[in-house]
């Protein structure tokens, strides 16, 4: 699917079975969550800009490559994008964190608004934008209209499942925006949940259900 990455490393496809068996508990749900967000943010940095730095080995100076990690923000749409962040940030530490509140009303399946935080100048950094779920895309598509208009123009999205309607209307709305993901399942279901899907992210992560 154009614009569309689909993550399929072995580690990750075993780690996601885990995740949807509904007989998992909370916290190895939210254990590999933390572990299954290390190896996807391996493959969506894949391509990141490297400057050098002029270090001095035991045995001769050299420029080496090195991640500018401060212009790297990593935002996590809450509750569940927390889960997929700490990962993140195991690997890059320097990277500054944006928090984007959004819930998705469940009658309406409409986007709901409550908090935003993000650094300053995201004209000049690159914005991966993490969440477990791409279910409508509501919620997704209000967050980047939130970062587009603060200014952000470099921006990723990285989800755990998406399913195609939540793609296709994110494709839509934002078609510069390219999409990760560890699996494209087959379709929403009548409430708008993934099928077949790991349920309710938030819930099974925080135990809230
Ligand atoms: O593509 P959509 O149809 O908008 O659905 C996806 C959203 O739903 C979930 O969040 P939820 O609204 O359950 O909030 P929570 O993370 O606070 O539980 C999920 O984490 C996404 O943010
Ligand atoms: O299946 C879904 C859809 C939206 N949000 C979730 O947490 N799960
Ligand atoms: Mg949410």
């Amino acid at each position: 699917m154009d614009g569309v990455t689909v993550i399929d490393h072995p580690l990750v496809q075993h780690k996601l079975t885990i995740m949807r068996n509904k007989e998992t508990s909370t916290a190895s749900f939210r254990r590999l969550l933390r572990e299954i967000s290390t190896l996807l943010c391996y493959e969506v940095t894949r391509h990141l800009d490297l400057t050098t730095m002029r270090i001095e080995t035991p045995l001769v100076e050299m420029d080496s490559p090195i991640l500018e990690g401060k212009k790297l923000v990593f935002a996590s749409i809450l509750r569940a994008g927390n889960g997929l962040l700490e990962g993140m940030l195991d690997l890059v530490p320097a990277a500054r964190v944006a928090h984007i509140g959004v819930y998705r009303d469940h009658e309406t399946l409409m986007p709901v608004e409550y908090y935003f935080k993000a650094p300053e100048d995201l004209a000049n950094r690159l914005v991966i934008v993490v969440d477990p779920m791409l279910a409508t895309g509501n919620s997704a598509i209000a967050a980047m209209d939130q970062l587009k208009k603060r200014g952000a123009s470099n921006i990723r999205f990285l989800c755990l499942l998406a399913a195609p309607e939540g793609i296709e209307r994110f494709r839509a709305a934002h078609p510069d925006i390219p999409i990760f993901t560890a699996s494209i399942d087959s379709h929403l279901n009548e409430q708008g949940y993934i099928v077949p899907g790991l349920g309710d992210a938030g819930d099974r992560m925080y135990g809230t259900k």
